[in-house]
């Protein structure tokens, strides 16, 4: 705290000349010494950041090499004493120029606030607030917020309104007015197709969907459990407890047939559910919402007759059956990148329309510019005709119901209800569309998890020594078999991934995998057991 008040402070005596802009040349700054004192205040700050986060020494020379005497200069020295990389020179030339109009918008989900008056979640945020202030930067407090609604937010701010209004209601509007017109085009839709059960993890996203109902004009009918008013946060329910565990969360009443979906602790991941009639439960993970949207993407392109290329992206956690479906009967274009988000965003970018989702129900669907203003035109155009048009303008209210920013259980939530909606479908006919190979997930413990490396997108193992091959040795031995270990970026162990044609096989495969980690990669504490 006490040096951001310095930072606050120090900064007005450094003061920027107006309307001067220097840029980090190839040497740092350089120009007329007195013109320079607002740089050095502020690549001082720079350096400072740049050694907390590179956790080394930073340095800072104040030269002007061979330039004439009056000019002076500044050069900052990475750790290894090379220059600073050239992505922190871009970072260098906009703080040297800004005119202090850094903005910052702060959001925050429900976190401690179960636990009786405890006010940890306001002094995390002011504690951002603080610090944003600190550096002379603006700052809006949007409070509580979904993780997607924030993003949203930054994407309305910086498109100048383009992609919406910057504001919770905003949201609302865009999301709700896109779903009750593609809904417009669901013929008799009886109040069972408009009705679900939604888990909202007792987390924000419980709060914000009931904000939300009014705007959806009982075009849909939620039953909301886990709100928050008794429960704990992710305890027992939510999108991951259901994933992992494969079975409905505690706290909601589901009869047969119903659909259900669960929502994460921050609201940007969601799965659905069901239980048949003979109580045995049925997930809808990722995958199955992928292929759902895509079915309903790549029709719509049909009938609109619009030429673009669509793509999903998945991870090595895609279920094999979810793969082998889009790509031998759908004939979409199929990537798998590594694990996490960042990473599919990124590969989705690339299409027309990049659909992408990982298993544990986080995903999104990205437009191009391109493909969104194609859309758009031939929603526009007079002369198109009725099925065109009709398709069109399914299209663009797709768009519109879609948060691009990133994953958004609440939007994906819309979405799905239309398409379910459109096609007249029920969650069975849905989950029919392929049938998931049995799988199992398991963790292993080692002392030190980055002695297993990984390649193609994290399927196989580069090291240690003989791991990959006792894997494709273990794999032989089961019908429709595959499997891959890696390091996990969240947690201290080695995760452990198995498919195979039944439960059994699946789970005495991941079993012999947890075992060869366990013993090729420094295994700790007791051997994995068998899970039958
Ligand atoms: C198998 C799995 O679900 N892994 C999760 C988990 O990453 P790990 O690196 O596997 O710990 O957390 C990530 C962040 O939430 C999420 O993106 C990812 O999908
Ligand atoms: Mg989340």
């Amino acid at each position: 705290m006490a040096e951001f008040q310095e930072v606050s402070k120090q900064s007005g005596l450094h003061p920027k000349p107006a309307g001067l802009v220097l840029q980090y040349g190839t040497a740092g700054f350089r120009t007329n010494a007195k013109d320079l004192d607002h740089v050095m205040f502020r690549m001082g700050l720079l350096a400072t950041l740049r050694s907390k986060k590179t956790k080394a020494t930073i340095g800072v020379m104040v030269t002007a090499s061979h330039n004439p005497e009056e000019d002076n200069g500044v050069k900052l020295v990475d750790p290894m004493g090379e220059m600073v990389t050239p992505t922190w020179e871009g970072y260098a030339t906009q703080l040297a120029n800004a005119d202090q109009e850094a903005n910052v918008f702060v959001g925050k989900d429900t976190r401690y606030m179960t636990i009786s008056d405890h006010p940890y979640n306001n002094i995390l945020s002011q504690a951002v607030l603080d610090g944003v202030s600190a550096l002379g930067g603006k700052s809006k407090d949007y409070g509580l917020v979904t993780t997607p609604q924030l993003h949203y937010m930054v994407c309305c701010q910086n498109t100048q309104g383009k992609y919406g209004e910057a504001t919770v209601e905003g949201y609302y509007k865009k999301l709700c007015q896109a779903f009750i017109q593609l809904t417009k085009n669901a013929s008799n839709c009886t109040d069972d197709q408009k009705h679900l059960t939604v888990d909202g993890a007792n987390g924000i996203g419980a709060l914000k969907v009931r904000e939300m109902e009014s705007h959806l004009k009982k075009e849909l009918h939620i039953s909301l459990f886990n709100d928050g008013s008794k429960g704990k946060l992710n305890h027992q329910c939510g999108a991951d407890f259901v994933k992992v565990q494969q079975k409905a969360p505690t706290g909601i009443e589901m009869n047969p047939g119903e659909r259900c979906c669960s929502y994460d602790g921050d609201a940007d991941r969601i799965i659905y559910y069901y239980s048949d009639s003979k109580g045995q439960f049925h997930l809808l993970d990722g995958d199955k919402i992928a292929t759902l949207i895509s079915t309903f993407l790549k029709e719509l392109l049909t009938q609109a007759g619009l030429d673009l290329q669509i793509a999903v992206v998945q991870t090595a956690y895609a279920n094999g059956s979810s793969t082998r479906y889009l790509e031998d009967t759908m004939k979409v274009i199929v990537r798998c990148t590594k694990t996490g988000v960042k990473h599919l965003h990124h590969a989705a970018q690339e299409f027309d329309i990049g659909v992408y989702f990982e298993a544990n129900g986080h995903g999104t669907v990205l437009f191009s510019k391109a493909a969104q203003e194609k859309i758009q035109q031939l929603a526009e155009n007079t002369g198109t005709d009725d099925e065109r048009k009709r398709a069109a303008l399914l299209l663009q209210n797709t768009v519109n119901v879609i948060n691009q920013t990133v994953g958004d259980a609440i939007s994906d939530m819309l979405l799905i209800e239309a398409i379910l909606a459109i096609k007249s479908m029920t969650v069975q006919q849905w989950d029919a569309i392929y049938s998931d190979l049995p799988n199992r997930q398991l963790k292993v413990k080692v002392s030190d998890r980055r002695v297993i490396d990984t390649t193609d997108a994290e399927r196989r193992a580069v090291s240690p020594d003989g791991l990959q091959e006792a894997i494709d040795g273990l794999v032989k031995k089961y019908r429709q078999a595959r499997s891959f270990v890696r390091p996990s970026g969240t947690e201290d162990v080695v995760r452990v991934y198995a498919e195979a044609e039944t439960q059994e096989s699946a789970d005495d495969l991941a079993h012999e995998v947890s075992l060869a980690v366990y013993r090729l990669a420094g295994g700790v504490g007791g051997e994995p057991k068998p899970l039958h």
